[in-house]
């Protein structure tokens, strides 16, 4: 981590309730947490709709302590400059646990068990034997033997999969852009589905574990249902807007979908029948909220104070060693002479470059470079101007 001195204190705010051992991260002389700011330096953030906001001319970043994304305008962010950070499997295990959960409860009847349990408090001594007599209407299923079909093989959907097979079950998956680092995670005995359809047909269990894009908004609809087999359960922890609510409703009226279990209920979903619903509660332990609080307020700080960037989400990831002395972060469009016109600029203060480096991200890109020695103060605003002024560059910082 670094420890160098910023030009002036920046302001944090936070929309969600964010741990307060992420907040301490930001406890030091150069950082100020404004909750009531309308100028921050950086946003920390869970699942507060950012959509209608408007975003304060001083903004550099917006950090989501959790995963998904969607409730940013990232391709807004990104052409104005504001880098977005995630924070990948920081409340993976949090949700693995419940969705493993919910598969057992679910598939024995628990949660309706229960309810219907509680309902016998006043028949005194008669309990016993109601609970007795009960007890036929939720008999359950094992999931020993079965198949559960995993969609999404990152972070969360890899840990479900892998626990899966310890509890006996076959267990198919399908993610056509699973990466290296999940791929050597998970087991050999996950099959794997090369369509989505294989998985469809062969599955008596599906839980689905994608971000919500274009291409996987309402990949759950009656094509989808048709496929599935009879009575089969779906389990939601990713986003409620994978389903497409009207074919789910119609599926589990005639029994295609035996259950369907969400984090994510609506005034729909909770008029349906044989839904299972949870006030999305995936990520929220204690444990899950520490670690993504943590990561994302590392992030934003080594991001404000060296330039440095790890896991954007629309900035490519770059790190430079920090020399103490003066760097120049700028996020340009990813197009030729770029890096010339940049250093032209600068040479023309007369100055030395020491290192640099520059990554490129899709239509953008980032450049990092480091001054042998400190830049003249009264040159630092001339040198800004000077910098934002070639066509191309997007926002240019002097650290
Ligand atoms: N309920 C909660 O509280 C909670 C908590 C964390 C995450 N989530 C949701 O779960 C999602 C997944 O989280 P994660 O940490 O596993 O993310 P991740 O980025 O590690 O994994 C997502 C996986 O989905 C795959 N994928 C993308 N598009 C796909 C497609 N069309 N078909 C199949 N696979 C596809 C990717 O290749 C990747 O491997 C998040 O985007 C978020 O929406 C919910
Ligand atoms: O995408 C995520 O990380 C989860 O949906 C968690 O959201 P939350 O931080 O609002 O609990």
């Amino acid at each position: 981590m670094s420890t160098i001195a910023l030009e002036k204190v920046a302001i944090i705010k936070t929309l969600n309730n964010i741990a307060e051992s992420g907040l301490n991260v930001f406890r030091d002389d150069h950082f100020t947490i404004d909750n009531d700011h309308e100028n921050p330096d950086a946003i920390v953030v869970r699942s507060f709709n950012m959509h209608t906001m408007e975003f304060g001319r001083h903004l550099k970043a917006i950090a989501r302590a959790g995963v998904g994304v969607n409730n940013i305008p990232v391709d807004k962010c990104t052409q104005e400059g504001i880098a977005v950070f995630n924070t990948p499997g920081a409340n993976a295990n949090a949700v693995k646990e419940l969705v493993l959960t919910s598969l057992i409860a679910s598939s024995r009847n628990l949660f309706a068990g229960e309810a219907w349990t509680k309902t016998l408090g006043k028949e005194g001594k008669q309990i016993p034997k109601l609970v007795e007599a009960g007890k036929k209407q939720f008999v359950g299923k094992e999931i020993k033997g079965k198949t559960l079909g995993v969609i999404g093989l990152g972070a969360i959907g890899a840990l479900v999969a892998n626990d899966a097979l310890q509890l006996d079950m076959n267990v198919i998956g399908f993610d056509p852009f699973i990466s290296v680092d999940t791929a050597w995670n998970l087991s050999r005995n996950v099959q794997r589905a090369l369509t989505l359809d294989q998985l469809f047909a062969k599955a008596d269990y599906i839980t689905v574990h994608v971000p919500l894009t274009d291409d996987t908004r309402g990949m759950f609809n009656e094509k989808a249902f048709n496929i599935m087999k009879k009575d089969v359960h779906i389990l939601n922890f990713s986003r409620g807007e994978l389903v497409n609510e009207t074919d789910m409703k119609i599926a589990l009226e005639n029994g295609k979908v035996g259950k369907y279990i969400t984090d994510f209920p609506n005034e729909s979903v909770l008029n349906m029948k044989n839904t299972i619903t949870f006030p999305h509660l995936g990520a929220s332990t204690k444990e899950s909220e520490e670690n993504c609080a943590i990561m994302a307020a590392r992030q934003v700080k080594e991001f404000l104070e060296t330039g440095n960037i790890k896991n954007s989400v629309n900035f490519p990831n770059v790190s430079l060693p920090y020399t103490g002395k003066q760097r120049i972060a700028i996020f340009h469009q990813n197009v030729p002479n770029m890096v010339g016109n940049i250093t032209t600029a600068i040479s023309s203060y007369h100055l030395n470059i020491a290192d640099m480096i520059n990554r490129s991200r899709g239509d953008y890109a980032y450049t990092l470079i480091d001054i042998d020695k400190k830049v003249d103060s009264d040159d630092i605003p001339n040198l800004k101007e000077k910098m934002n002024e070639i066509p191309g560059i997007v926002t240019a910082r002097i650290i």
